[in-house]
């Protein structure tokens, strides 16, 4: 089974270090692993750091990896680009693609096949990504990521445009994926309800730092929501034992302006 390790990482956008010092302990395949953090935190620059999308110092150790592995990290970014030209299928199809020598197997088409069913996106696989609404282009960006069965998941707020039901759907099936596949899925998140119900782990993320990171429930506390988001916040336990961020209305101090 596949796991992850940050080592003293840090990132670069051109030479400015944005991120730096994020060392965690081994992030095992079969959980979820949600980052939250305010905006401009440095959620997306840790996702492209692990991606191998930008420079800097430290280390990401995966261990365990299938030799066979189509690819063994696969990113999803959050913005992703529309591609008139291609239909749904096409687009989830093409996913799969190696290199220039590939052609397409009978393993290929059940890929395809049951990440359409998982992501119900059967009624429009044949319309064009161009003609798709937001959130319908968003289920598509995570079908290609599904669809090449990766080890570890690096999903960039993979639930912004979905509408409620979506959004559950998406994150449970999330879940069966770290679960069934032993996948180690990172998921950058906003919704810290979402945090909770759906993450085993939390890591957190402010200011380019990692400020902690642990089982969620005990990591997501009224004085962490205070000290990160700045806001009067308490968590209470439902029936299933998960909790619910309740926020009491007053926003504490309003965050800083944002660094240029
Ligand atoms: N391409 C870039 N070039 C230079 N700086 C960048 C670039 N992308 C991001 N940054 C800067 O890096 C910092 C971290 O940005 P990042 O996108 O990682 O934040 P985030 O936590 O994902 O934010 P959000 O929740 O708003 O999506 C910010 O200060 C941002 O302005």
């Amino acid at each position: 089974m596949v796991t992850v390790r940050l080592d003293d990482l840090g990132a670069l956008h051109g030479n400015r270090l944005v991120l730096s010092g994020v060392t965690t302990p081994h992030l095992p395949g079969g959980e979820v692993v949600a980052v939250i953090g305010p905006n401009a935190a440095g959620k997306s620059t840790l996702f492209k750091r692990i991606a191998g999308l930008l420079r800097g110092p430290g280390r990401i150790q995966v261990e365990g990896a299938r030799a066979a592995a189509r690819n063994t990290i696969c990113y999803m970014p959050q913005d992703t680009a529309a591609n008139a030209v291609l239909t749904v299928y096409e687009s989830i199809l093409l996913a799969r693609k190696q290199d220039s020598a590939w052609s397409v197997t009978a393993a290929d088409l059940a890929a395809i096949d049951r990440t359409i069913a998982d992501l119900g996106l059967s009624t429009i696989a044949f319309r064009n990504i161009g003609e798709l609404s937001g959130g319908q282009r968003q289920l598509v960006s995570i079908a290609q990521t599904l669809v090449r069965e990766p080890e570890v998941l690096l999903m960039d707020e993979p639930t912004s445009a979905l509408d409620l039901n979506r959004q559950v759907e998406v994150l449970s099936l999330m879940r069966t994926v770290a679960r069934e596949r032993r996948a180690a899925v990172l998921i950058a998140l906003h919704d810290i309800n979402h945090a909770l119900r759906f993450a085993d782990r939390t890591m957190v993320i402010v200011e380019g730092r990692l400020v902690a990171c642990g089982p969620s429930r005990d990591v997501i506390t009224s004085a962490l929501l205070r000290q990160v988001y700045k806001v009067d916040a308490r968590i209470e336990m439902c029936s299933r034992g998960i909790g619910h961020v309740i926020i009491d209305g007053a926003v504490v101090t309003k965050p800083a302006p944002m660094a240029a």
